[in-house]
């Protein structure tokens, strides 16, 4: 089960989850001279982010949106990104947050476990339906794949569906975790956890606590650190026994040579740190 290669990686370096949301924006002008087209930019800007910060991250989250963006030349940075991650035999969740009717969901899961966009773990919406989840199942089972499917996730607007409450008398992100996790429980890696996890953002820490030991099969998938305001603190009580999640920073890792007002040249070695801080401030809290 891939579950139990991603419970490895974070036991052997920890539970940074490096995001590679690579705006055009956030690339130093001397690379965006050095190349004439944008794939080759991209590229060389995640290639060094990747080169930097895999001592310290179990694990690379890539964000399809910032690759649509700029079309096909974006798309083949995409292609060449994963290769690249592939290649150094880092694991690799691709946050497409797809959610379609079945026959819809099977071109998707063809589309990123198989072929030019084949990734390690996808991330899912739940809320067309659990038999929006089904065609995925067979490559969890059989493949070596994994899902991470929303549940209560990191933005305000969270607030405005995830949390009403149901007739039973509990928040939807409750009944919504406890599917994933009788559904998971079917895909249950050797070391205790589904290959089929939740997304917890981090920035609701209040109920974390509670959350971790109702979804004790469940690994998290944890956003909201860094740029989004989470910290330390407020991922620890979504972790347990020191492992049973990663944690995702994107712009927080990307963009740390802007905000140390450091040399552009050396973004690299300002991620690194930004990535050895994180993963340290965790492990001090868990
Ligand atoms: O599924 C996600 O990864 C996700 C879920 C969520 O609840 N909140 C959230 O921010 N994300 C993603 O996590 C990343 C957060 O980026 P930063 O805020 O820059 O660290 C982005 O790629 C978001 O799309």
């Amino acid at each position: 089960m891939i579950i139990d290669r991603l419970y490895e990686a974070v036991e052997s370096k920890g539970h940074v989850c490096v995001g590679l949301d690579t705006d055009l924006s956030y690339i130093p002008e001397f690379l965006l001279k050095k190349h004439t087209n944008i794939s080759d930019v991209i590229f060389e800007f995640n290639k060094t982010i990747v080169d930097s910060t895999a001592d310290y991250a179990s694990c690379f989250k890539v964000q399809i949106a910032y690759y649509e963006a700029y079309g096909l030349e974006g798309l083949l940075a995409y292609k060449k990104t994963l290769d690249y991650l592939r290649e150094k035999k880092e694991i690799i969740i691709a946050d497409i947050k797809r959610g379609d009717i079945s026959k819809t969901a099977e071109m998707y899961a063809k589309g990123h476990f198989e072929g030019d966009f084949e990734s390690d773990f996808i991330t899912l919406s739940p809320y067309m339906g659990l038999d929006s989840i089904e065609p995925y199942l067979d490559y969890v089972k059989n493949k070596e794949k994994g899902l991470f499917v929303l549940v209560r996730t990191s933005n305000e607007g969270a607030k405005d569906i995830q949390f009403i409450d149901t007739a039973e008398g509990e928040k939807i992100y409750t009944t919504v975790g406890k599917k994933i996790q009788t559904l998971g429980e079917n895909y249950l890696g050797k070391c205790g956890y589904s290959s089929i996890g939740g997304v917890v953002g981090c920035t609701h820490a209040d109920e974390g606590r509670e959350m971790r030991k109702t979804h004790d099969k469940t690994f998290f998938l944890i956003p909201g650190y860094g740029a989004q305001g989470g910290g330390a603190d407020d991922v620890a009580p979504l972790l347990r026994d020191g492992n049973g999640g990663v944690v995702n920073s994107s712009r927080g890792i990307l963009l740390a040579y802007k905000k140390a007002d450091g040399k552009p040249e050396e973004f690299g070695a300002y991620a690194r740190e930004e990535a050895k801080k994180m993963k340290e401030a965790i492990g001090n809290v868990i």
